[in-house]
């Protein structure tokens, strides 16, 4: 249970600590402790003043978000309004009769930093992470304080995008009063609470202070601005406009009054679809990574301390990218000079856009690239701890590329293929090191994408998979681990993702869906049309879209003529009813098929779980997160109701929508697609 532990020092000053592992979130237990904390250090007549603090280094993770799904469903009682915000924050902390100093280190995220904001001055780290990410689960902060420590302009800025900002920022926001190291942290807010009873120190509350807000025209224009934005940014979202109303609540009528009105606005909020789906989407995330049978073994993640990649094209010169910029030295293999100086140019470039838009200084670029060694030959092999493949979908080439490292890396090596599709067991087939093989299997940009999909066989060792799960989160993605099969657990092709990887892959790829499963794939000459013209996709300028210099899509009216063309070529006719249908009918015909093959990857136990394939999506394929992913999606709308969808399109359309069995079972069972399966574990 977590609580807060008060301590009172012989100068007077009494220390709370908020502690409740991992991250010191703020459940109803603790607020109630730190009120009665309060109450206790405020009757006390040896208490003079507060300072308030996390343990473990970390003052605290915001309002404790496994408590808001007991809330949703009505499980737990939820707090009267403004119990939180003005009760426990405002009431207790900031009217305090005895002045309170906030000592921030690790982070003050949400909840966490409002308490802090509402202390009568703040000290931090530098490495300390304040901010506001609660539009990130569909929810809005505390929107009153903010804006008068910051100003509105940098406090929408935080809020909208949800980043937080660190010690030495904060202090020339204005957001800290002064940053020292750990070791001086709460020494220092002491002795700074002590100096404000002395008033030696300003004593601020700050839901007061006026002189950070704009003036009330330029404020009017900056809010203005910031719906537009935030319309723009998210046109299917409504919580950042109701954000923005709250903030111009409390500047218009005072922020007693922006409270409430926060208050209200949470709880409609909290039971809205968005924020359910976007917290599913939180713990999912946080989920891929315990891989039942694997992650509970306690193995330890073995050192990876150099990494060599196979193949400097786009994938292989992206994958080093993401590498080099989490310091892992790379040897980056290709066949001649002019593909290795064409891969190394890529990553060049990778880099440079970073410095260019000022995300990366000049010197950090240079020893970012030092870490980036060509090699022509396998002779630098023999002591690295990975090697990644990333040549072209050939089986007969991998096959080859797998003898040599068998040959040229140590055994302990791990050797992964990034292939997308192709069954990892022919890979290896020439080889005797199954059990360190494995599929690294990143997505176009891999520098920018936060998926890694891991793909094991029944003979990948759990030590191997660990290690990757590391290297994985060390180069800040998202990993999902998933069996292995053609395609693994890749969903959908978007004509806009096909673009991006260019027809030569997408043709390749879809291949391997054509020959492993010719019922669930479309066969069109579409795409093999456009290339005829060299419409290959974004590299050539031209495919499902045009684009511009700037690598902006529109859409292009000459795709019509390919259309037809392969209309004809396969004696399709155009179906009337298809012509009217509506904007509904046309995403479920999208979209319900993706559905059923997800069915079909759980129910072969392809993915662990069903949150895992939304991640997947969201990470790798742009579903928006705030449905949730496919699955939480699905079930937001009822097995029924999807089965009865595809039956009927089936019978008129064909196979291709039949619904499989394990979405058929649920529907007549009337169970969610997310519950997991008794059976279905066979391919893990
Ligand atoms: C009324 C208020 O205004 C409303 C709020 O405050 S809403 C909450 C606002 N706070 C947030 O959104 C912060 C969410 N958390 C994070 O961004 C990140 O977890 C973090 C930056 C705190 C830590 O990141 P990192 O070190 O990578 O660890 P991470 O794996 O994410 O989290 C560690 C564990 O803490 C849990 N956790 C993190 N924040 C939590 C929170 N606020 N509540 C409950 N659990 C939390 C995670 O689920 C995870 O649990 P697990 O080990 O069982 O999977």
């Amino acid at each position: 249970m977590g609580r807060t532990v008060l301590e009172v020092g012989a100068d007077g000053v009494a220390l709370i600590t908020i502690v409740n592992p991992p991250v010191n979130s703020l459940a109803l237990d603790v607020l109630h402790s730190l009120k009665e904390s309060y109450d206790e250090a405020l009757r006390r007549n040896d208490v003079k003043a507060i300072v308030v603090t996390g343990e473990n280094g970390k003052f605290s993770g915001g309002f404790d978000i496994t408590a808001f799904g007991g809330l949703q469903g009505g499980k737990v009682e939820q707090p009267k309004p403004g119990y939180i915000s003005v009760e426990v924050i405002t009431n207790t902390v900031e009217a305090a009769k005895k002045p309170s100093v906030a000592a921030i280190d690790g982070l003050a995220l949400g909840g966490g930093l409002e308490v802090a904001m509402a202390c009568h001055a703040r000290i931090s780290t530098p490495t300390a992470q304040l901010g506001l990410p609660e539009l990130q689960l569909g929810l809005i902060p505390g929107t009153q304080r903010l804006p008068r420590l910051v100003g509105l302009a940098k406090s929408l800025e935080m809020m909208l995008t949800s980043k937080p900002v660190k010690g030495q920022e904060a202090q020339n926001l204005g957001l800290v009063d002064a940053v020292v190291s750990p070791n001086e942290l709460v020494d220092t807010a002491r002795k700074w609470a002590l100096d404000i009873v002395e008033r030696r120190k300003p004593w601020v509350p700050t839901l007061y202070k006026t002189d950070k807000i704009e003036p009330l025209g330029e404020a009017r224009e900056i809010l203005k601005f910031a719906r537009v934005q935030a319309r723009k940014q998210a046109p299917n979202l409504k919580h950042p406009l109701v954000c923005i109303d709250v903030i111009e609540e409390g500047i218009l009528s005072g922020p007693m009054a922006g409270l409430w009105k926060e208050a209200e606005a949470f709880q409609g909020l909290l039971h809205s679809d968005t924020c359910k789906a976007l917290i599913h989407i939180f713990f999912a995330q946080r989920g891929t990574s315990k891989v039942p049978g694997v992650t509970d073994k306690g193995l330890i993640p073995r050192k990876v301390k150099k990494v060599a990649i196979v193949g400097g094209g786009l994938m292989g010169s992206g994958i080093a990218t993401a590498l080099i910029l989490s310091n892992y030295p790379v040897i980056l293999k290709e066949v001649n000079e002019k593909f290795l100086q064409a891969g190394i140019g890529r990553v060049k470039a990778n880099l440079q856009s970073r410095v260019k838009k000022g995300n990366m200084t000049q010197e950090k670029f240079e020893k970012t690239m030092s870490l980036l060694k060509g090699t022509l030959d396998y002779g630098s092999f023999r002591d690295v701890d990975m090697v990644i493949e990333a040549v072209i979908e050939k089986i007969s080439l991998k096959q080859e590329i797998f003898a040599d490292l068998e040959k040229y890396c140590p055994p302990h090596c791990i050797l992964a293929t990034n292939t997308s599709t192709i069954d990892l067991n022919l890979i290896g087939e020439k080889t005797r090191s199954h059990d360190r093989i494995i599929g690294a299997h990143f997505f176009s940009p891999a520098h920018v994408m936060p998926l890694l999909e891991i793909v094991r066989t029944q003979h990948t060792s759990s030590q191997v998979i660990v290690d990757l799960l590391d290297v994985g989160k060390k180069i800040k993605k998202t990993p999902v681990v998933v069996g292995n099969c053609t395609g693994f657990a890749f969903l959908v092709h978007s004509c806009r993702l096909a673009d991006l990887v260019g027809f030569g892959v997408a043709v390749a790829t879809g291949t391997q869906f054509v020959v492993n499963f010719p019922e669930r794939t479309y066969k069109s000459m579409l795409v093999p049309l456009m290339q005829e013209d060299n419409r290959a996709g974004e590299a050539t300028r031209k495919g499902f879209y045009l684009y511009d210099d700037k690598r902006k899509a529109s859409p292009d009216p000459e795709l019509k003529k390919y259309i037809e063309k392969a209309r004809s070529i396969s004696g399709a006719t155009v179906d009337p009813k298809l012509v009217k249908l509506s904007e509904k009918d046309i995403v479920e015909m999208i979209f319900f098929p993706v559905v059923n093959e997800a069915c079909r990857v759980l129910d072969e136990g392809i993915a662990v779980k069903a949150a895992d394939l939304d991640i997947a999506s969201v990470m790798g394929m742009g579903f928006p997160p705030y449905r949730g992913g496919p699955i939480f999606w699905a079930d937001s709308l009822g097995s029924k109701y999807i089965y009865s969808r595809l039956n009927e399109w089936a019978k008129t359309y064909g196979d291709f929508f039949k619904p499989c069995a394990y979405l058929a079972d649920r529907a007549a069972k009337g169970i969610p697609l997310s519950s997991p399966s008794v059976q279905g574990q066979a391919r893990l």
